[in-house]
C-alpha cells in the first residue's frame, strides 16, 4: 500500500477547500480586492490605500466565513459599518452588503473561469481513500458544494461542513476549531484520529486549538515559515508530495 505521510493512528482526513483541493483561494482573493478597492475608493477618493491581495487577504480574510472576513479587514483599517441584514442588497454600505457584493463577483468569476481541482490533491485524496481513511471537506465557504461539483470531486468527500453548515448549526468559524471538530464527529472519529489539511493561517490555528492528530500546512504562496509558526506539523507545496512518505 502507498505510504500517505500520516501517523498510523490517523483514521480520517479533513480537507479545507479553497487553496487545498481547488485553486479558488486566488479567485476569492481577486473578488475581495475588487470589492474592497471599489468601497475604499468611494469612501476615501482616488488616494485610497488598496486592499493587498496577499498580505491583507492572508491576515484578515483567508479561511474565515464571509462576514467575518469583512469585519476583520474593516477593523484593520479602523472602519466601522453597521451589520445590516443577511439579504442586504450588494450596494448597501453594511457588513452583509459588502459580503454580498463580493459574493456576486466570486460567483461570476467561478462561472466564467470554471474550476479544476489541483491534480496532486485528487491523487492524494484517492490514495487516502484507497488506504481506508474517511474524508471530509471543511470550508468556511457557503459556495463549497457548488465548487466541489464544478471541480468534479464531490464524490471524494464522505462529509461536508461548510459556510452553510456554520449558519445552520451555529458554529464558530476558523480560527476556532468548531468546523473541523464537527466534521470529525460526523465521520465518527476523534480529533486525535484526524489530520487537518489547510493553507490558511487561521486554519492552522484551528488545527492547533482543536488538538488534531496531525496538521498539514499547504503552502501555495511561499508562507511555509508562517504556517509552521501557526502550528503545522509538516508543510508541503502539493498534497501529492506526501505520497510515498512516512510521517
Ligand atoms: O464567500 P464564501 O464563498 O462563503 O467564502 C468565505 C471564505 O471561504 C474561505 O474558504 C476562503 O478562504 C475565503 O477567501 C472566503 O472568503
Amino acid at each position: 500500500m502507498t505510504e500517505i505521510g500520516l501517523p498510523a493512528d490517523v483514521r480520517a482526513c479533513l480537507f479545507d477547500l479553497d487553496g487545498v483541493l481547488t485553486p479558488t483561494a486566488l479567485v476569492h482573493a481577486a473578488a475581495w480586492k475588487e470589492m474592497f478597492d471599489a468601497f475604499l475608493r468611494e469612501r476615501d477618493g482616488d488616494g485610497f490605500r488598496p486592499f493587498d491581495p496577499v498580505g491583507d487577504y492572508d491576515a484578515y480574510v483567508d479561511g474565515r466565513p464571509r462576514a467575518d472576513g469583512v469585519r476583520t479587514f474593516l477593523a484593520s483599517r479602523d472602519i466601522e459599518l453597521p451589520e445590516g441584514e443577511e439579504d442586504d442588497p450588494p450596494e448597501a454600505a453594511t457588513v452583509h452588503g459588502l459580503g454580498n457584493r463580493k459574493n456576486l463577483l466570486v460567483l461570476e468569476k467561478i462561472r466564467t473561469e470554471g474550476v479544476r481541482p489541483y491534480p496532486g490533491s485528487v491523487r492524494y485524496v484517492e490514495a487516502v481513500r484507497a488506504a481506508g481513511l474517511r474524508t471530509a471537506v471543511v470550508s468556511s465557504s457557503a459556495n463549497c458544494r457548488d465548487v466541489l461539483v464544478s471541480a468534479g470531486i464531490e464524490h471524494l468527500m464522505d462529509v461536508r461542513v461548510d459556510g452553510l453548515t456554520i449558519l445552520e448549526r451555529g458554529l464558530r468559524g476558523k480560527p476556532k476549531p468548531d468546523t473541523f471538530l464537527e466534521a470529525a464527529k460526523d465521520l465518527g472519529v476523534t480529533a486525535d484520529q484526524s489530520a487537518v489539511f489547510e493553507d490558511a493561517l487561521v486554519g492552522m490555528d484551528a488545527g492547533r486549538e482543536g488538538k488534531f492528530g496531525y496538521v498539514v500546512g499547504v503552502d501555495r504562496v511561499g508562507q511555509a515559515e508562517e504556517l509552521r509558526r501557526h502550528g503545522a506539523d509538516t508543510v508541503v507545496t502539493d498534497l501529492a508530495d506526501l505520497l510515498g512518505r512516512r510521517a
